[in-house]
């Protein structure tokens, strides 16, 4: 929930980042204020989602880019205020494995591996995700950490 802003241009709604989870369902009002982040060319930008009524807004986030081995994308996102006479409602949904024990290791999926597409990750569990995500700082995606270098990969 955001209020009404008198200086919407001066006010941060929620600070860019990527969404941690599988990935996540968003309904946003009318108001709007969702923006991601688009790379083109050389450069990149933000760019508004704009708000459709009656329709749900799907989010890939980390763990699936991870699942998926990089076939789908965590989109980097953030909420700007867009009006100083509307208040903004949002509702998120994460969607998260259910098996967060540090015994239950999660890694790019094998029947999505082949020659000339090795694994770009390695396994890791949730605990280990949630830990390195912290020490990441706000927001900020800890893939880095669990990606392994191209000149290592290699099928098992
Ligand atoms: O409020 C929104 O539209 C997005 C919120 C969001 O990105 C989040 O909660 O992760
Ligand atoms: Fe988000």
């Amino acid at each position: 929930y955001s209020p009404p802003c008198p200086e919407p241009e001066r006010v941060v709604g929620t600070l860019e980042h990527t969404d941690p989870s599988l990935f996540t369902v968003l309904a946003q009002d009318a108001v709007g204020g969702l923006q991601v982040w688009h790379e083109e060319g050389g450069g990149g930008g933000w760019v508004d989602v704009a708000p459709v009524a009656g329709t749900l807004l799907v989010n890939v986030g980390d763990m699936l880019k991870v699942v998926s081995n990089d076939e789908y994308k965590s989109v980097e996102h953030r909420v700007v205020i867009k009006s100083s006479k509307d208040a903004r409602v949002s509702i998120a949904v994460f969607f998260n494995p259910a098996k967060r024990d540090a015994s239950d290791v999660f890694g790019p999926l094998p029947e999505l591996l082949a020659a000339g597409r090795p694994a770009r990750y390695r396994c890791f569990s949730v605990p280990e995700f949630i830990r390195s995500r912290r020490e990441s700082g706000h927001g900020r995606s800890s893939l880095d950490l669990f990606k392994i270098a191209a000149d290592q990969r290699q099928m098992e």
